[in-house]
């Protein structure tokens, strides 16, 4: 099982943040950023740590909500994603670790390519903002 903490951050028009990943089997997928959670860390932590290293984002952890998960296999392993709402961060995201970067509507999320996992999210996350 990989664990996986990702971010839905909301801009003030409710608009939500994906990037294009840029390598391995799912690029140019678009997702949400975010990574795999540390032997240790906790959600939150890894969090904060990803999207200072993928956006150049400082964002404090009170500002992470837990919001939904799923769990979905990506080839022969399962991932375990959990998505968290973020409306407050420091700084402009940049795409550091991305393709691109784009700000949609939550309803046009249903018409991005992104990996299996976020798929189940996407409906819950248009009921939830
Ligand atoms: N960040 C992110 N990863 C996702 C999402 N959905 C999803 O299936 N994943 C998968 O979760 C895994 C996250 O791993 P990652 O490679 O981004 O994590 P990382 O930044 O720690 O990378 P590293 O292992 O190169 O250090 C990838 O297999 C990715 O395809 C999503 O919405 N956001």
């Amino acid at each position: 099982m990989i664990l996986v903490a990702a971010a839905a951050l909301v801009d003030a028009d409710g608009r939500v943040l994906v990037q294009q990943r840029d390598d391995g089997a799912q690029a140019g997928l678009w997702e949400f950023p975010g990574g795999k959670i540390e032997p240790g860390e906790t959600p939150v932590a890894a969090l904060v740590r990803e999207l200072d290293e993928e956006l150049g984002i400082r964002v404090e952890a009170a500002c992470l909500a837990p919001a939904v998960f799923a769990c979905e296999p990506v080839g022969a392993r399962q991932i375990l994603l959990l998505l968290h709402v973020c409306r407050k961060w420091h700084g402009q995201p940049q795409p550091r670790a991305a393709r691109a970067l784009q700000w949609v509507r939550p309803v046009a999320l249903h018409g991005l390519a992104m990996p299996a996992p976020d798929r189940p999210l996407i409906g819950l996350l248009e009921a939830l903002l």
